[in-house]
Order: C-alpha cells, then sequence, then structure tokens
C-alpha cells in the first residue's frame, strides 16, 4: 500500500506536486496517469524518498521511505532507465544491487532470465537499446521480490513483444499480490493493463478510482477511457502542440 496525504512539492515558483492525497493498493495494477509535466515523476521521486515534500507526506507499507538499507526488498522502482553506469556489464550492474542490498547472488541470473537478458548479461550496459535498458530497469526492480514496484514509463522504447510481455508481468505481480503502481502520459497504454488509475493534472488530482468507475464519466456515449482523460485534463495542460493554450 502507497498512501499519500496532502503531498506538496515547490520548484522555486512551480508547483509540481499540489496536496496529492491518493491509495494505491495492494493486489492490483495502478496506472498513474497525467498529461506532459504534470507531476507524475515528482510524485514517485516523493514516494522513494529520493525528494523531500514541502508539505504533507507519503507512506509505503505505513512507514515513510527513506534511504533505508537493503531498500530493495520493501521496494522496486524503475524511474530512468538511462541512469545506469554504461562501463559495467548488466549481470555486473544487478550483482553490485544486489550486494549492497544483502540479496542473494542468485537473484541475478533468475531477474536476467525474467526479462529475457541472460544472453547479453556480459555485454556493456551502454551499448544497450533503450528496450534492453528498460529490461534491465526491470530487472532491478524485481531483484528484491518486493512486495511494492513502481515504474516509471516502463513502456519507452519497448517493442510491441515487449510491450505485451510488461503486461502480462505486472498483471503477474499484481495477482501474486503486490502493490504495482505504474506512470503513462498515454492512457491508451494504461487501457488494456490497469484495474485502477489516479489521474493528476498540474500536481492536482483528478480522479483515483477504479477503471470502470473513470469509464462511467464518459456517461452513455461511448467515450473511449482515452476520451474521458482527455476531457478530465483538458484545462489542466502546461504543454499542448499547436500553440493553443
Ligand atoms: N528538478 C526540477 N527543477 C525544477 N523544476 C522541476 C524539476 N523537476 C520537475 N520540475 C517541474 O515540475 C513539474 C512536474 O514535472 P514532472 O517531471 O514531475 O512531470 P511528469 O508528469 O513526470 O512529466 P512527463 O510526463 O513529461 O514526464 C514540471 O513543471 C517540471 O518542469
Amino acid at each position: 500500500m502507497i498512501e499519500a496525504q496532502e503531498l506538496t512539492k515547490h520548484y522555486g515558483r512551480t508547483t509540481a506536486v499540489d496536496h496529492l492525497t491518493f491509495a494505491v493498493r495492494p493486489g492490483h495494477v495502478t496506472g498513474f496517469l497525467g498529461p506532459n509535466g504534470s507531476g507524475k515523476s515528482t510524485t514517485l521521486r516523493l514516494i522513494l524518498g529520493l525528494n523531500r515534500p514541502d508539505h504533507g507526506r507519503v507512506t509505503v507499507a505505513g512507514q515513510v521511505f527513506g534511504e533505508h538499507r537493503r531498500g530493495l526488498r520493501r521496494v522496486g522502482a524503475l524511474l530512468d532507465a538511462t541512469g545506469v553506469h554504461g562501463g559495467r556489464s548488466a549481470r555486473d550492474h544487478l550483482a553490485a544491487l544486489a550486494w549492497s542490498n544483502g540479496l542473494p547472488r542468485g537473484r541475478v541470473a533468475e531477474v536476467l532470465a525474467e526479462v529475457g537478458l541472460e544472453n547479453v548479461a556480459r555485454r556493456r550496459i551502454g551499448g544497450f537499446s533503450l528496450g534492453m535498458k528498460q529490461r534491465l530497469g526491470v530487472a532491478a526492480a524485481l531483484l528484491g521480490d518486493p512486495p511494492v514496484l513502481i515504474f516509471d514509463e516502463p513502456f519507452n522504447g519497448l517493442d510491441v513483444a515487449g510491450i505485451a510481455w510488461v503486461r502480462g508481468l505486472f498483471r503477474r505481480l499484481a495477482d501474486e499480490g503486490r502493490t504495482v503502481f505504474v506512470s503513462s502520459h498515454l492512457m491508451s497504454e494504461m487501457a488494456q493493463l490497469a484495474d485502477r488509475l489516479v489521474v493528476i493534472g498540474r500536481g492536482m488530482l483528478l480522479a483515483d478510482e477504479s477503471v470502470a468507475e473513470f469509464a462511467a464519466r464518459g456517461g452513455a456515449s461511448s467515450a473511449s477511457l482515452e476520451d474521458v482523460f482527455m476531457k478530465l485534463t483538458a484545462d489542466r495542460l502546461d504543454y499542448r502542440a499547436g500553440g493553443a493554450k
């Protein structure tokens, strides 16, 4: 369970996250949606203790998640797949993470197999494609077999087979009773994946409900989830192509 209460973060005069209150429950895939710049990444960084809130709090399993030793046993996260040391091999990268988190070395081979990177385990990460780096990031998140998993835009760079694989993986993790929180700026990605949605716009909460409840906002019309999302966020857009605001 992830619980945010009145969570607020400012960057200078920008309010990135604005009194956000929501809950992410175990046993579900919860999509975290909002237009570009709406505060999703900032919220995830606050959950993981990588930034401090200016107001409010966010807890994971009832505790503020700070700089915990062996944190990977509690929460696995993929925030920025490209933020890894390019000179290391995939295997060495995961082995270092396993060592610093007190995890058995055998987990490295298990997660490499899980994400389909066993054949390139000895190659330098610097030569990996974005999709391969995403797979490696998923492997790192899974390393500690944690009850809570957080993924920021995990579909970036994945091919069709990769997207199908990630969807199946997230479903399995949720069915195992884990809390799975997945951010995206694309409702189309979430429509086939999430059970629940947390939607924000300009840092503020717009929806925290099941996909069925969200769809019902479209009323009797045959509005797609994407239509409902576009309507809900229409006046909370910071960036819109074509110059109109
Ligand atoms: N380190 C920072 N310094 C200054 N402003 C920041 C910083 N990080 C984020 N912001 C601002 O905070 C707001 C929220 O950004 P954030 O990256 O959290 O949004 P996002 O929803 O993840 O966006 P996207 O979907 O485009 O990745 C934006 O206005 C952004 O410019």
